[in-house]
Order: structure tokens, then C-alpha cells, then sequence
């Protein structure tokens, strides 16, 4: 029997249990002592804060009250921060992340690419001109790029800016229903100013898609101006806290300096300056892709969180006839969907760190003046937000899966997660078209391979000899499960690019020949992803310093999730014989000895994610495990049994239950 107070039992007992000190594993996730004392400070406030706590939990809310809600708490949000001079953008996020988790900003493009864009893009001027407003909110902005008929192919946009040399001024159109913008954050009812990204005309020409700020709205009456029409898009899967938005533009007028023109140039006489690299205006999203690893890495730990707790707390079926009931953490089937999972949150935090570092040392690169490693940040920044968002969101899924019946409802907080989550895998680039962007980057460095030029440290692995087996033996050496994903990456690599020329060889052409192999392209970019991932895992816990018992307790933990990988995906491990049977079993008996290996640390493992209960929101994954009296709680707060009787009784069932059904001719 469970206890009703203080920490459930099973919880306690699998504290006892575990083999490493937790705040030492929190100490190396979370960079240092500091940083997690820091951090917890940051939640603390923002937990504590009765502002926070004044309104109803988000599933009992509306649409238009998650909206209105969400908009106080982080308008809130940005006061406190200037109050408590919280200046460095990680302080913010952990306050946010507490205040407010899961709940999609109203203002959030505002900060996460109105104002970044003119930080990188604009010119000094026009930094000087529009932060201060955007930092006091009197400007409020979003990234208005995707159109109706088009998000993924952005040289395709329709809408037009045609610069008049008359005025020294740019005319915006949105010329075709397709044309309107569709889908930018905020956009609806919140902003005021847009970027908008347009096709830029000149002196009678095209000279592809450029960013322009647009006035779409009063500062005073917040009424859409003239030419504007601006609107809500209505409700979606999830992210009822924010009014993605629509806008027409017919002949909006703006002056020339309102383009951005850090790279770009129009000159008052209509001369076109062109940028270094035509991509450099697609800067802001590759910063949102590096963002969006440690968000889907995030939402996986908390998921883990949830659904390991709860696992060691829910009891199920007499595992012998009379006899106690066992935890559903120590069914092996468990075990095998959550604890890969478990270690896959760990890899996409590593490889979400690794991608933050690389992403503020390649745009300091790139603001000195040297562009060189632009592709390479553009191939592993599209790859890493494809393979995160899509393992992170399916893993979320599983997560709930695992909580049975519990799972499906609000009060576990994993629905909440999962539709905050899942978007990642669509916007800032559709996951299979980044993947693609990928297969790019990899067909040129093979090409690179076959000339005998010099390839990047990260992509040398392709030079592997493909007729070479693979070293694995009973023991699983991690450096051996590196080389078989490189190796599988390799040959999918070279597969991808043979496909490719039979078919030019057969009369097709380059273009047609690569649609005749994006399959096989994008199974090379998600190996060659995959490979990556766990390389970067088995470096850290290797390369790292940290405590013996953490490092020995992670060590089970990759190898976890580099066995699991490969049993998973067998069929391209194994298809050009890499792995004889034997190695194939020595590594599925591997992957089960991992689970029972794990067992004992798997709360361990998610309690030193170190979340606290207001940031989780779940009745499940409490920290003192009373998910049963929770569960009651939460059941009872639901606004259907503010009255014990619903108007609906006497409305419907009570007539029908008379025979009389005449209420309904009255609709
Ligand atoms: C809080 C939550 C916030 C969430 C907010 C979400 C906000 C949004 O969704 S904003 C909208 C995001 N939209 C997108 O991401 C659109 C996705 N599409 C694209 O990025 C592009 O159209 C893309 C990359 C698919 C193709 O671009 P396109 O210009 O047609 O390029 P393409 O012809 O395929 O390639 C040309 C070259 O540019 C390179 N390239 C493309 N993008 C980049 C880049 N960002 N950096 C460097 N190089 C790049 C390619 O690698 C290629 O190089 P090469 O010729 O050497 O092989
Ligand atoms: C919650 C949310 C928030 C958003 N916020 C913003 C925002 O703030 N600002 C903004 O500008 N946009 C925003 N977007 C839009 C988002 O960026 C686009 O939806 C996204 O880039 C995908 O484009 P699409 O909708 O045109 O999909 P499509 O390109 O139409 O994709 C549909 C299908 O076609 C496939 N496909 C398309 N092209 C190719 C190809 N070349 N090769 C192979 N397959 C292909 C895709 O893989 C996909 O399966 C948001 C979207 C969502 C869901």
C-alpha cells in the first residue's frame, strides 16, 4: 500500500538505491556547482512568486484565455527580469522556464527573431533606431516569412517589394491569396511591426528575398493601419497560448532605410549591392535550429522525469499468484521503452550543448568577415533540429504511452509537453527537407572524398574502408559502436551517391537523379546524424572530468543508447555483413544487460534533471511520488464539478429520458 504523505515508498527506496550522488550528475549536466545553484535560484523565484499561481491551471483554460494568460505572465516576465536585472539570456530562461513552462510565448518571436534579426542583419543605424524600442516593447515584432502556399521554399515567396526611386521608397504587396503571410508567432493580435521577407524589385529586377520592417499597426489605437489586413489564424494542435497570424499588405509604403541592410543594399538610386553569401539572410533561422536541440532535449528529460518516477511508483499485476503487485519499472518491456529514451534525453542535451558552443564560435566567424564555416554550421545546425525534434517528440509519445490510461490525461502534464514539442519537427524548416539539406552537404563532401580533397575533422569518418568488419566483441567498447555508426553512415553515404549517378548514367539528369534519391539521401542524413550524436555522447563521458560514479554510471548509459540504436536499426548495420550473428547477439544480450544495469539509477538519472514539480506540472512525476492523491485533486478542481449537477441535465438528458426531444427543433 502506498503511503498518503511524505515521499511514496518505492520512491524512497530507489533514492536509497542508486549508485551515484545526484547533485554530482546535475553538477556535470548543468556545467558546475554554480550554474546549478544559479539555476535553482532562478526557478525558486519564479516558483515562489504568487503572481504565477493566481490563475487556473492552462488545460482548464480557453483558447482566448491561455492567450490573454500567458500574455500577462510573461509581460510579467519581462518586468521582473529588468527588476531583478536578470540581463544574460540564460538567467531568463531558467526564470521563464519556471513561471511559464510549455506555454508558447505571445511575445516570444519577439525576442527570439524580431530582435535578433536586427541585431545580425540591420546596419548600426538601424540597431540604434529600433532596439531601444523593441527592448521597451513600444515596438512589438515577429518574423513574418512563411506565405500560404509557401514555407519550405523560400526563393518561391510571393509577396513583393518594389522600390520606387521617385520617393526612395519600397512598395509591398501581398499580389495572390497564396501570398499572404501565414503562420508567423504573434503575428495575429499581438504586433505591432513585422519583418517581412519579400522579394526585392529594382530597376526592373529581381533580386531574390530580402528582410523589410513593416509598420502594421497604430503605436496608439493598435488599430492595423491602411493597406494592412492582419488577423488570427485560429486554433491548432497546441500552442493556444499564441495567435500565429495572417497579413495582406496592398501597396504599403515604406522608406528605403527600413530595408535591412547590413549586407544588402538598395541606394537611393535603385542600385542593387549584393550580400557576401545570399544565405547570410538566413541567419535567424539557423539560430533558432541551434536553439531548438536543447528545447527538444528538454522536453524528452522532462517527459523521463514523468514517466520514470511514475513507473517506479505505479504498481500492476501479481508478478507470482498472491504476491505483491510489481513496480511497472521492473517489467523488462518497460525498461526497454523507457530507458533508451532516458538515455537519448542525455545525448540530445549533450549534443544541444555542443551545438550552442559551435553555433557563438561559427557567427563570430562569420560577423569577423570569414564565412568559411557557414555550410558546415548550416549542414549541422538543419540536421541536428531534424534528428532532435523528430527522436525528442516520438520519445515524448512513448513517454505518455507508458503512464497507460493516467498518460492521456492533462493531469500527467505529458500532453502539454508533447504539442510544445512536436511543432519543432515543422517550423524553422520541415524535418525531412533539413535532412535534405544535409544529404547536400554530404554528397559534396563525398565528392570532395573522391577527388582526395581534405574533408572536415567531423565528416573524415567517410574515408572508413567500407570492406573492413567490425571489432565489437563481448566486452562492447564504446569505440567500437562509434565505428559501426560511422561505418553504416559511410556506406549509406556512398550508397545514396551511387543511386545517383546509375541514374544520371541511365540518361536522367542531375536534378531528376537526385529526386530519384532523396529516400536514400535522407536515410544517409539521419546515419550520419545518428553517428554524430553518439560520437559527441561517447566523447563526453569519456573526455569529461566528473565524479568516478557518475562517469561509470553515464558510461552504462551510452553504451545504452548506442546498443539500442543499432538493435533498433539493425538492417542497415548488418546489410553489408559488418556484423556477423554472433556480434549481433552479443549485442542484443548487451542491450538487456543495460537495462538491468540501468534499473537501479533510473530515478537517479531523472531526479538529477534537478525539475522542479511547478515546472513539470505533471500529477505523475511528482517529486514526493503521491501521484494517487494528486490525481484525485486535480479530478476534483475540474470545472465540470463546480456544480453537482449540470444545466445539461435539465437541458437534455432529463427531456429525452421523458421522450421529448423537442429542444432540438429549436436549433
Ligand atoms: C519559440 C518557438 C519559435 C519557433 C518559431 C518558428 C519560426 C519559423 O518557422 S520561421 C520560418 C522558418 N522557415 C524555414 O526554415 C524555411 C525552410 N527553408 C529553407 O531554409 C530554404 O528554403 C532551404 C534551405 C530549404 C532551401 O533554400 P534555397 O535558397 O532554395 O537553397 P538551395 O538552392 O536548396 O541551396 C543553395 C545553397 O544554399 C545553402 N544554404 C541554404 N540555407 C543555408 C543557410 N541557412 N546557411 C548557409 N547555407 C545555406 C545550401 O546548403 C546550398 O549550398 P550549395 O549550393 O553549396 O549546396
Ligand atoms: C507552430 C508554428 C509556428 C510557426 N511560426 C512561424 C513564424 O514565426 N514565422 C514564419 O515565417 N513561419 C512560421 N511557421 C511556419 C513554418 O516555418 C513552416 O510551416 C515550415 O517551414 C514548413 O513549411 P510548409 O508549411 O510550407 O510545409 P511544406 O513545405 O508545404 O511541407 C509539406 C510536406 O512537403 C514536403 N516537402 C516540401 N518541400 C519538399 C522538398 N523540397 N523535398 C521533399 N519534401 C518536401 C515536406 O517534407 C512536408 O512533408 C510556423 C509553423 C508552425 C507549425
Amino acid at each position: 500500500m502506498a503511503t498518503t504523505t511524505g515521499v511514496n515508498s518505492d520512491l524512497a527506496k530507489e533514492r536509497n538505491n542508486s549508485t551515484f550522488d545526484v547533485e554530482e550528475l546535475s553538477n556535470f549536466i548543468y556545467r558546475g556547482p554554480e550554474k546549478v545553484k544559479r539555476r535553482r535560484y532562478l526557478h525558486n523565484l519564479a516558483t515562489k512568486d504568487p503572481f504565477f499561481r493566481k490563475f487556473k491551471p492552462w488545460a482548464f483554460q480557453t483558447r482566448e484565455e491561455q492567450y490573454e494568460i500567458c500574455l500577462q505572465k510573461h509581460l510579467y516576465i519581462n518586468k521582473k527580469c529588468k527588476e531583478l536585472n536578470l540581463t544574460e539570456p540564460v538567467d531568463k530562461f531558467f526564470y521563464t522556464e519556471a513561471a511559464a513552462p510549455h506555454e508558447n510565448s505571445p511575445i516570444g518571436l519577439h525576442t527570439v527573431m524580431f530582435i535578433p534579426t536586427i541585431e545580425k542583419q540591420g546596419t548600426e543605424e538601424q540597431k540604434k533606431r529600433w532596439l531601444p524600442l523593441a527592448e521597451s516593447l513600444k515596438m512589438i515584432g515577429t518574423y513574418a516569412q512563411t506565405e500560404m502556399g509557401h514555407g519550405t521554399f523560400i526563393r518561391g515567396l510571393e509577396t513583393t517589394a518594389t522600390y520606387d526611386p521617385r520617393t526612395r521608397e519600397f512598395i509591398l504587396n501581398s499580389p495572390t491569396i497564396t501570398s499572404m503571410k501565414y503562420w508567423p508567432g504573434n503575428l495575429g493580435k499581438t504586433t505591432n511591426h513585422c519583418l517581412v521577407m519579400a522579394q526585392l524589385y529594382t530597376q526592373g529586377k529581381n533580386c531574390g528575398i530580402h528582410m523589410f520592417m513593416v509598420q502594421i499597426r497604430d503605436l496608439e489605437t493598435h488599430m492595423p493601419l491602411a493597406g494592412i489586413e492582419v488577423g488570427d489564424i485560429g486554433p491548432k494542435f497546441g500552442y493556444g497560448t499564441n495567435d500565429n497570424g495572417f497579413l495582406r499588405l496592398s501597396n504599403v509604403r515604406i522608406p528605403r532605410e527600413n530595408m535591412l541592410m547590413r549586407y544588402s543594399k538598395v541606394l537611393e538610386d535603385g542600385t542593387y549591392v549584393k550580400p557576401p553569401n545570399a544565405k547570410i539572410a538566413y541567419g535567424s533561422m539557423v539560430l533558432v535550429r541551434a536553439a531548438i536541440v536543447t528545447d527538444a532535449a528538454r522536453a524528452l528529460a522532462q517527459a523521463c522525469v514523468i514517466s520514470i518516477r511514475y513507473s517506479a511508483v505505479r504498481r500492476q499485476t501479481e508478478v507470482s499468484p498472491g504476491g505483491e503487485e510489481a513496480q511497472i519499472i521492473d517489467y523488462q518491456t518497460q525498461q526497454y521503452r523507457l530507458f533508451p529514451l532516458l538515455a537519448t534525453s542525455y545525448a540530445m542535451y549533450f549534443a544541444g550543448r555542443f551545438m550552442y558552443d559551435f553555433y557563438l564560435k561559427t557567427t563570430a566567424e562569420i560577423e569577423g568577415g570569414n564565412l568559411d564555416s557557414m555550410p558546415q554550421l548550416h549542414a549541422i545546425s538543419a540536421g541536428l533540429k531534424a534528428f532532435s525534434s523528430w527522436m525528442c517528440s516520438a520519445g515524448v509519445e512513448t513517454c505518455r504511452l507508458c503512464c497507460g490510461g493516467h498518460g492521456y490525461s492533462h493531469a500527467s502534464g505529458l500532453p502539454k509537453i508533447y504539442i510544445d514539442v512536436v511543432p519543432g519537427c515543422t517550423y524553422e524548416g520541415e524535418n525531412n527537407v533539413m535532412m535534405l539539406q544535409v544529404a547536400r552537404f554530404l554528397m559534396k563532401m563525398y565528392g570532395k572524398l573522391q577527388n582526395g580533397e581534405a574533408l572536415p575533422t567531423f565528416m573524415q569518418y567517410m574515408s572508413t574502408d567500407l570492406n573492413k568488419k567490425s571489432c565489437m566483441t563481448e566486452e562492447v567498447a564504446l569505440n567500437c559502436l562509434v565505428m559501426a555508426y560511422e561505418h553504416r553512415a559511410a556506406r549509406m553515404i556512398r550508397d545514396a551517391a551511387a543511386s545517383m549517378e546509375k541514374l544520371v548514367q541511365s540518361g536522367k539528369s542531375p536534378v531528376e537523379a537526385w529526386n530519384g534519391s532523396t529516400v536514400m539521401l535522407t536515410w544517409a542524413a539521419i546515419a550520419h546524424c545518428h553517428a554524430f550524436v553518439t560520437k559527441l555522447f561517447v566523447e563526453t563521458v569519456v573526455k569529461s572530468r566528473m565524479d568516478s560514479k557518475v562517469q561509470s554510471a553515464l558510461t552504462s548509459l551510452c553504451k545504452l543508447y548506442a546498443v539500442h540504436g543499432i538493435v533498433e536499426n539493425l538492417g542497415g548495420f548488418i546489410q553489408d555483413q559488418f556484423f556477423d550473428s554472433k556480434q549481433v547477439k552479443i549485442l542484443q544480450k548487451k542491450l538487456m544487460q543495460l537495462l538491468a544495469e540501468i534499473r537501479p539509477n533510473a530515478v537517479a538519472f531523472v531526479d538529477a534533471f534537478d525539475y522542479p514539480d511547478e515546472v513539470l506540472q505533471s500529477c505523475l512525476g511528482r517529486y514526493d511520488g503521491q501521484v494517487y492523491q494528486a490525481l484525485y485533486d486535480y479530478a476534483k478542481s475540474s470545472p465540470m464539478n463546480e456544480k453537482e449537477v449540470l444545466d445539461s441535465y435539465y437541458k437534455y438528458i432529463k427531456p429525452a429520458q421523458n421522450g421529448k426531444y423537442q429542444q432540438y427543433s429549436k436549433l
